[in-house]
C-alpha cells in the first residue's frame, strides 16, 4: 500500500475498557495464522484519552469513560450466519425429503497451512451442521499441479459432487489461474472462475455464484437494512477474491464506488468521501478514525494477528479499520472477529444449496 498508510495497533486495554459492557465479546477460535507482529502502538488519531466527536474538551481522564461511549452498531456476522446456517438447513431437509437430494461440497487443501487447515475443517464442519455432504482432498505442499487438476476432473464428474473448492493460497509452485480454470463453472461455489467474475462485471449478465466474503459483505448490508443504492462507497483493496468482487457487487447495487489500492494519492482522502468502506487489505488498523466520515457504514473484511501477551494464543485478531475509534465515528461496524468472517462460510454453504437446486432444478 502506498507509504501513506500505516501500521497501528489499538491496545487491549484501551478496548477492554472502551468497549461497552452490554456489547457481546467474541472469543476468537484457535486458527493458527500469518504473523504481523504490531508491538504495542495506538491509533494515533485519537489518543486513548479521548472524547466523544461531539464533545471535543479537556475532559480530565477520569471522565473518559462517560465521553468514549461508542456509538456505531455493530453489525453481527456471527449471529447473521447462524441465521443463514438455519435457514440452510430447512432447505437442504425439504429438498431431500421432496426429490432424495443431498447437496454435496467438495473441498481440495494443497499443504499445510495451519490457516487454511482450519478454514477447511471449519467448512466441513458447517457443511454436517447443515446436512451437506462434503468430500475432502488432503494433498502435500509438494503435490503437483497435474494431482489437483485430476481431483478436480473427478469432482466436476462426479453427480454427488454440487460444489468444487480449492482452498486459497495454493503453494508457490501451482499456477492459480489454472486450477481455478479447471473447476467446473456449474460447480465453482466459491464465484473465482473468470466466466463468473467476468459475468459480475457486465451489466445484463449474471454470474452463476457470487465469491463468499463479497457477498457475505453485502449480505450483511442488506440483513441490517443499509441503503446501498446511490451511495459512495470505497473499497479498499483490489484482490482477485475480495477487492474487485465486492466493487463489483456495490456497483451492482447502484452504488457509486471508488477502489484505493497500493498506487492511490491520497487514500485517506478519498476514503473520508464513502458512505460504505469495505476494508480488505490484510493490514491491521490501518484505517484510522480520521479516514471516516462521520455516519459511514464499515464492514472490515481484515483478520489480522497483532501481538497480544495477554491472550492464551500469544495474539489477537484485529480488522483493516481501528475499532475502538471507528465505532465512535461510523454508524454501524463489523467486528473482528465475529463479522464478515463467519459469513464466508456461510455464503459458502448457500452457494452450494443453489448449485444442487440449480442442477435437479429444484425451486
Ligand atoms: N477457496 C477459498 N480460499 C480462501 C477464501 C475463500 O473464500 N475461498 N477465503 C479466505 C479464508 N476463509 C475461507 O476460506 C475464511 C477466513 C476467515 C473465516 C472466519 O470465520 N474468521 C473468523 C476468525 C477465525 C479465527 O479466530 O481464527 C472471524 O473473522 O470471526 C472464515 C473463512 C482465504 N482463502
Amino acid at each position: 500500500m502506498a507509504s501513506s498508510m500505516k501500521f497501528t495497533d489499538c491496545s487491549p486495554s484501551a478496548i477492554v475498557r472502551l468497549v461497552p459492557s452490554t456489547r457481546t465479546r467474541l472469543r476468537s477460535s484457535d486458527s493458527a495464522v500469518l504473523f504481523h507482529r504490531v508491538l504495542g502502538r495506538s491509533c494515533p488519531a485519537y489518543p486513548r484519552t479521548f472524547v466523544s466527536r461531539s464533545s471535543i474538551s479537556t475532559l480530565p481522564v477520569i471522565s473518559a469513560s462517560i465521553s468514549t461511549e461508542a456509538t456505531a452498531q455493530v453489525i453481527d456476522g456471527k449471529l447473521v450466519a447462524k441465521q443463514i446456517r438455519e435457514e440452510i438447513t430447512a432447505e437442504v431437509s425439504r429438498m431431500k425429503d421432496a426429490i432424495g437430494v443431498v447437496p454435496g461440497l467438495a473441498v481440495i487443501l494443497v499443504g499445510d497451512r495451519k490457516d487454511s487447515a482450519t478454514y477447511v475443517r471449519n467448512k466441513k464442519k458447517a457443511c454436517e451442521s447443515v446436512g451437506i455432504k462434503s468430500f475432502e482432498v488432503n494433498l502435500p505442499e509438494n503435490a503437483t499441479e497435474q494431482e489437483v487438476l485430476k481431483h478436480i476432473s473427478d469432482f466436476n464428474d462426479d453427480p454427488s459432487v454440487h460444489g468444487i473448492l480449492v482452498q486459497l493460497p495454493l503453494p508457490k509452485h501451482m499456477n492459480e489461474q489454472n486450477v481455478l480454470h479447471a473447476v467446473s463453472i456449474e460447480k465453482d461455489v466459491d464465484g473465482f472462475h473468470p466466466l463468473n467474475i467476468g459475468r459480475l462485471a457486465m451489466r445484463g449478465e449474471e454470474p452463476l455464484f457470487v465469491p463468499c466474503t463479497p457477498k457475505g459483505c453485502i449480505e450483511l448490508l442488506h440483513r441490517y437494512n443499509i441503503s446501498i443504492k446511490g451511495k459512495r462507497a470505497v473499497v479498499i483493496g483490489r484482490s482477485n477474491i475480495v477487492g474487485t468482487p465486492a466493487a463489483l457487487l456495490l456497483q451492482r447495487e447502484d452504488a457509486t464506488v471508488s477502489v484505493v489500492h497500493s498506487r492511490t494519492k491520497d487514500p485517506e482522502e478519498l476514503t473520508r468521501q464513502a458512505d460504505i468502506i469495505i476494508s480488505a487489505v490484510g493490514k491491521a488498523n490501518m484505517v484510522e478514525g480520521s479516514w471516516i466520515k462521520p455516519g459511514a457504514v464499515i464492514i472490515d473484511v481484515g483478520i489480522n494477528p497483532v501481538e497480544d501477551a495477554s491472550s492464551p494464543r500469544g495474539y489477537r485478531l484485529v480488522g483493516d479499520v481501528c475499532y475502538e475509534e471507528a465505532s465512535k465515528i461510523a454508524s454501524a461496524i463489523t467486528p473482528v472477529p465475529g463479522g464478515v468472517g463467519p459469513m464466508t462460510i456461510a455464503m459458502l454453504l448457500s452457494n452450494t444449496l443453489t448449485a444442487a437446486k440449480r442442477t435437479h432444478n429444484f425451486q
